[in-house]
């Protein structure tokens, strides 16, 4: 995925890098939108090619403005600050930046400025460039780019303000504008009043007794990966190689969206082993919401364009299938009601229920008589929002362990000891602290999004953060945002080694030292949490966002993952199939790859 709109993305080309460590010479690939859109392919790559099919994923909440796509840098060698900075600028930058000060850009007062020449969009990676403008005028700085400024926050003090102290000062800005067609008033679009009743409503369905039972859901879909990657194993040592090549990427994917329909609606996709108009459909609007995303116009505004541009048709097409399956879902759940309070629900025999789902809980809720309109604004909420975030978790937790076997190793030996041969439950779960680091990790260095979007709604303070501005920075109605977490997960002032991928970090407090207005890093802090979050690290470590637009999903999230990453390695060695350096990185509303994650995979030889 990629830049600027809708996601926050808007209007800009997705760049795209490779994914490899410490190669000392960075090549960039950068390719529009639809070139950069991944590939699900399905079954396996014996020795050589792949083939596939169209997927695109993306997780709605989010994404990412004139953005970033990381810079190989980035990754490579997990450090970013490498490149030369670049000095020459021509006419169209020029005339760029000096429209950018005319126009909004001068409102921002005393804010350090990196000024963005449009030739970056198209020469390096943004994301790479907000990474080295972070370390150049500090945690909070004007972009300005073209007829636009945009606010680059890098700092925890700030970003609670934003998020937590001041949230409701701000809105979704541009990422709302762009999912209200998709998701309508879901949720991550919706408007402050709908919001506020639907998020009271949704937020209690993710109660333990779901998660528990959840748990089942993550080990049956996983199962049937685990079983896919058996049979295939088999057939191969048929033919005498012990091993496969399989894009984890695209089975990640697959197996994410088999979860999410099952969980929030009681919907099996079983797209794992199956493709169907329902699941194409899905993958289809995903497509259309990343390049809307990162598109130079809202050409879906254009009159009649629904009509007159075939991948416009396409996509209401799309949507109408979506739409008809979820109709259909709420029209039987409507017709199963049984009202009951919300105490009562949340204490249902959940592990026995034929339907646990989210829908199941938001139908039956007493006094609560939600339009069918809003329910499937609800649902597909929820289903794109937690698609391909998780799948991108796994893919990036993947990616890391294959570079270090010795992590591998360890996390077996952690997987044997709580779980042996045996099946995973929710009080293994509760055991498996490593593999629940390597995920939390994963997401450190891989956020999915990588920035959060907001426009303030009336004038703010903005707080200094450290090393900045003590009387801190004063911003005008309107100003756009952007929170980048890539830039905050890999901060040195707040991290210790922080490109190098250590899920042993999170087992020990890290001090402010010196820092005031932070806190540091405290585990002890948010105690009987499974997982690091905002509160032990004060905002340092957002990968779910903080305050009252924090994800709803994050509980979910994680157990899905951990569980999927545990079945995995509980039976397989995986190694990357090509160098770190071939996978090259697409970013947009997540950051995924351009061709997949192409893996080799084997019997375990240590068990
Ligand atoms: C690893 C997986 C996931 C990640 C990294 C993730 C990340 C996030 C982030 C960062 C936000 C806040 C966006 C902002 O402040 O602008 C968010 C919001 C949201 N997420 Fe997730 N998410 C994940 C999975 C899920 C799942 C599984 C669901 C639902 C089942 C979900 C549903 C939502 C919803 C509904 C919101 C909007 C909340 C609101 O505005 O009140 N997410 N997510």
């Amino acid at each position: 995925m990629a830049s600027a709109t809708a996601y926050g993305a808007m209007l800009l080309p997705t760049t795209t890098s490779n994914g490899g460590r410490c190669s000392p010479v960075p090549s960039y690939c950068i390719s529009n939108k639809s070139s950069c859109i991944n590939r699900k392919s399905k079954g396996i790559s014996s020795v050589a090619g792949f083939s596939s099919s169209a997927l695109s994923l993306s997780h709605p909440s989010f994404t990412l403005l004139p953005i970033p796509s990381l810079g190989n840098s980035l990754i490579r060698c997990q450090t970013m600050s490498t490149k030369e900075p670049k000095t020459g600028r021509n006419l169209l930058d020029n005339a760029s930046n000096l429209l950018t000060n005319l126009l909004s850009g001068g409102r921002l007062g005393s804010m350090p400025t990196a000024e963005g020449a449009v030739s970056d969009l198209f020469g390096r990676p943004l994301f790479f460039s907000l990474y080295d403008w972070f370390l150049e005028h500090g945690s909070v700085y004007k972009l300005a780019f073209g007829p636009k400024a945009f606010v680059i926050v890098s700092d925890p003090i700030v970003a609670r303000h934003i998020l937590r102290e001041n949230a409701f000062s701000y809105d979704k800005g541009v990422l709302a504008e762009i999912l209200e067609p998709i998701m309508g008033k879901g949720l991550i679009p919706a408007d402050l009043d709908t919001w506020k009743q639907r998020r009271r409503v949704i937020a209690p369905g993710f109660h333990a007794l779901y998660l528990e039972a959840m748990v089942k859901v993550f080990t049956d879909c996983s199962e049937r990966t685990i079983l896919k990657v058996e049979k295939l194993l088999e057939e191969e040592v048929f033919q005498g190689r012990n091993m496969i090549e399989l894009d984890l990427e695209a089975e990640f994917s697959s197996l994410a969206l088999d979860i999410i329909g099952l969980g929030v609606f009681n919907y099996d996709f079983g797209s794992v082993t199956k493709e169907s108009p329902v699941i194409k459909a899905v993958y289809g609007t995903l497509f259309e919401a990343e390049h809307r995303s990162t598109f130079y116009i809202p050409y879906w505004k254009i009159p009649l364009a629904t009509w007159l541009v075939p991948r416009q048709w396409k996509f209401q097409n799309d949507l109408k299938v979506i739409n008809n399956c979820l109709d259909g879902l709420i029209k039987n759940a409507k017709e199963t009601r049984q009202e009951t309070d919300v105490e009562k629900l949340q204490q249902r025999d959940y592990l026995n229920l034929k339907d646990a789902s989210l829908l199941r809980f938001l139908v039956d809720m007493r006094g609560v008589d939600v339009d069918d309109r809003q329910l499937r604004d609800d649902l597909m909420t929820m289903l794109i929002a937690g698609h391909e975030t998780t799948a991108a978790v796994l893919t990036w937790a993947v990616f890391l362990l294959a570079q270090n076997p010795l992590k591998i190793k360890k996390a077996q030996a952690e997987i044997d000891s709580v779980l042996g041969e045996g099946r995973l439950t929710f009080e293994s779960v509760k055991k498996l602290e490593y593999i629940r680091l390597i995920i939390v990790e994963a997401l450190r260095l891989y956020p999915q999004p990588p920035l959060l979007i907001r426009r303030s709604l009336r004038e703010d303070q903005l707080p200094g953060g450290y090393k900045g501005d003590e009387t801190g920075y004063s911003i005008p109605a309107g100003t756009d945002i952007f929170i980048s977490l890539y830039n905050l997960h890999r901060s040195p002032y707040f991290w210790d080694k922080p490109n190098e991928f250590e899920p042993e970090r999170f087992q020990v407090e890290r001090k402010a030292e010196g820092i005031e207005g932070w806190a540091g890093f405290d585990p002890s802090r948010s105690p009987g949490a499974l997982y690091p979050n905002e509160i032990t690290s004060d905002f340092a470590f957002l990968p779910f966002g903080g305050g009252p637009r924090k994800c709803v999903g994050d509980q979910f999230a994680l157990m899905e993952s951990t569980v999927a990453l545990a079945m995995l390695l509980q039976k397989f060695d995986v190694e990357l199939k090509g160098s770190p350096e071939s996978v090259e990185l697409v970013t947009g509303a997540t950051i995924h790859t351009k061709y997949g994650m192409w893996c080799r995979l084997q019997h375990r030889s240590n068990c």
